[in-house]
C-alpha cells in the first residue's frame, strides 16, 4: 500500500491479514532468551513476548510483572564492558537501583545519567548531557545503552545510541503506559526544535524492549491518561475490536487492572510491530499511526513543549482529525461520537486549545505546514476512511478552517 494523497483505500490495515495474527510468527531467531515463567502467582501476568519483525534488525518486546529486575529480560543482549542507564530525575530514585542490580552479572560496568524531567528538555542540550556521560566514562563503541522512563527518555537516548560513534546497541524499559504501547517500539528517536516537534531525529531500533507493568502502578493518573489516547487510537486506524474491547475494558485500565493492562499493551504492540514490520521508515502504512497527531503536534509546539501532555494533544487532535473524516464523508457521526466519548471516559480533554486570538485556525495551519507528512507545502492529514481504516490525504485548508473554529476552545 502506499499511503499517498487522494485516493481512498490507499492507506489501510484493513484487511492486511499481518495485523491480526501475532507478530511473533514469521519472525527470524535471533538471540533473544524464551523466558520460561511458571504460571502466575502473587497477583503475576505471565510474561508475553511480541515480536517485532525487521529482518536483522528484528527484536522482541516482552511485557509483564516484575520484568525490570528480571536479568532474564537481558541475556542474549549484545556483550560489553559496559552499559549506560539513561534516565531522569523522576524515574531514576524510583527503578535505577533495581535495573542497575539486574545488569550487574550482565555488565562488569554500569553507569547511570538521570536527565532533567519534562517535554520541554528533549533537545539538544539536554541530549548533549548523554554524550558528556558517555565520553566522560570512557564509553566505548560496544557500550549498550538502556533508556528507562518515558517517551522523552526513549526517544532521546535512543537518537543518542543512533549517533554516539556512530551507532551504539541500545534496549527500551518503558515506564509510562504511553511509552509501553507506542513510543519505546519502532525505532522513531530523535528530539524537539522550538517551530516543529520531533523535527531531527533518525530511525533506529532498540535491541529489545522490556515492559514491566508494575511501573505504571508510581505513574501519575494523568500520565495515565495520555497514554491512553495513543492505546485508543490503534483501534480506529486498525482494529474495530480492539476499540470495542476499549470500551467494556476503559474503567478496569483506568483502575490499572493488571490483566486489562497486560491485553492493552500486548494488543497494542502487535499492532504496531505489524505496521512497523511493513514500513520501518515511513514510506507509506506507517503514516497511520499518526492519527491525530498533525493537530496533536501543532498543540504541542504552539502552547510550549510540555503545557499540553503528548498524549493530550493526540486526543484532542484525533477528535479534530475524525470530525474532518466526518465533514469529507469517510464516516458518520455516530463513529465520530463513539470515538469522543472514548477519548472522554479515558480522562482526556476533547476540545482542542485556542492557540491565537486573532487568527486561531491560520496559526494551527502555520505549525501543521511544518509536519513531516507535508509535501509541497500541502498538510497530509491521516482520516479515517471507514472504522479501522486509515487513510492520508491533503485536505483544502477552508475544510481544516472549519473543523478547528468548531471544535477548539
Ligand atoms: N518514538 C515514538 O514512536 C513515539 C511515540 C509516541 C510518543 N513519543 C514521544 O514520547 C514522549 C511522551 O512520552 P511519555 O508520555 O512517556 O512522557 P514522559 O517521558 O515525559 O513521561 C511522563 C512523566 O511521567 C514520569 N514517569 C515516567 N515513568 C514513571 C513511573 N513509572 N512512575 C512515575 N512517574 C513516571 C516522567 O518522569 C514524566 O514526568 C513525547 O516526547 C512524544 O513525542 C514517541
Ligand atoms: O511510530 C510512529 O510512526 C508514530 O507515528 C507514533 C507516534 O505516536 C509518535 O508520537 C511519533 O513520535 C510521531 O512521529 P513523527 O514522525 O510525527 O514525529
Ligand atoms: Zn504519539
Amino acid at each position: 500500500m502506499a499511503a499517498r494523497g487522494g485516493a481512498r483505500g490507499c492507506s489501510t490495515l484493513a484487511g492486511m491479514p499481518a495485523v491480526n495474527r501475532p507478530a511473533s510468527s514469521g519472525a527470524p531467531p535471533d538471540s533473544s532468551p524464551t523466558l520460561h515463567r511458571a504460571a502466575p502467582t502473587g497477583g503475576r501476568t505471565p510474561v508475553q513476548e511480541v515480536r517485532i519483525a525487521l529482518g536483522e534488525r528484528s527484536y522482541s518486546i516482552f511485557i509483564g510483572s516484575g520484568l525490570l529486575g528480571d536479568a532474564a529480560c537481558y541475556a542474549g543482549l549484545p556483550t560489553a564492558s559496559a552499559a549506560l542507564i539513561v534516565s531522569n530525575t523522576t524515574v531514576a530514585p524510583l527503578y535505577a537501583e533495581r535495573l542497575r542490580a539486574a545488569l550487574q552479572g550482565i555488565y562488569p560496568t554500569v553507569h547511570w545519567l538521570a536527565l532533567p524531567d519534562g517535554e520541554q528538555y528533549k533537545d539538544w542540550q539536554t541530549l548533549n548531557l548523554i554524550f558528556d556521560a558517555l565520553l566522560q566514562h570512557g564509553c566505548d563503541r560496544k557500550t549498550v545503552l538502556f533508556a528507562l522512563g518515558g517517551g522523552v527518555v526513549g526517544d532521546m537516548t535512543g537518537f543518542a545510541a543512533a549517533c554516539y560513534m556512530r551507532g551504539v546497541p541500545f534496549v527500551q524499559v518503558p515506564t509510562t503506559l504511553l511509552a509501553q504501547v507506542d513510543s519505546s517500539v519502532g525505532g522513531k528517536t530523535g528530539i524537539n526544535h522550538p517551530l516543529g516537534k520531533n523535527m531531527i531525529g533518525a530511525f533506529y531500533q532498540p535491541r529489545r524492549v522490556v515492559c514491566d507493568l508494575d511501573t505504571l502502578d508510581t505513574l501519575p493518573a494523568r500520565e495515565f491518561s495520555a497514554g491512553l489516547a495513543e492505546v485508543i487510537k490503534y483501534g480506529p486506524i486498525a482494529d474495530m475490536a480492539f476499540m470495542d474491547w476499549l470500551e467494556t475494558a476503559m474503567d478496569a485500565l483506568r483502575a490499572r487492572d493488571r490483566g486489562a493492562l497486560a491485553h492493552a499493551v500486548r494488543r497494542s504492540c502487535e499492532i504496531k510491530a505489524a505496521v512497523v514490520g511493513q514500513d520501518e521508515r515511513e514510506s507509506g502504512l506507517r503514516a497511520i499511526l499518526n492519527f491525530g497527531h498533525t493537530f496533536g503536534h501543532a498543540i504541542e509546539a504552539g502552547l510550549g513543549y510540555g503545557q499540553w501532555l503528548h498524549g493530550e494533544a493526540v486526543g484532542a487532535g484525533m477528535v479534530l482529525a475524525a470530525e474532518l473524516s466526518r465533514t469529507l464523508g469517510l464516516v458518520d457521526a455516530a463513529f465520530t461520537a463513539r470515538l469522543v466519548r472514548l477519548i472522554e471516559r479515558a480522562g482526556l480533554p476533547v476540545r482542542a486549545p485556542v492557540l491565537d486570538a486573532k487568527d486561531n485556525a491560520g496559526r494551527y495551519l502555520e505549525l501543521m505546514r511544518v509536519d513531516k507528512k507535508a509535501e509541497g507545502g500541502a498538510i497530509r492529514f491521516v482520516l479515517i476512511d471507514g472504522p479501522g481504516r486509515a487513510v492520508l490525504r491533503a485536505v483544502p485548508d477552508a475544510q481544516v478552517r472549519a473543523v478547528i473554529d468548531a471544535c477548539c476552545g
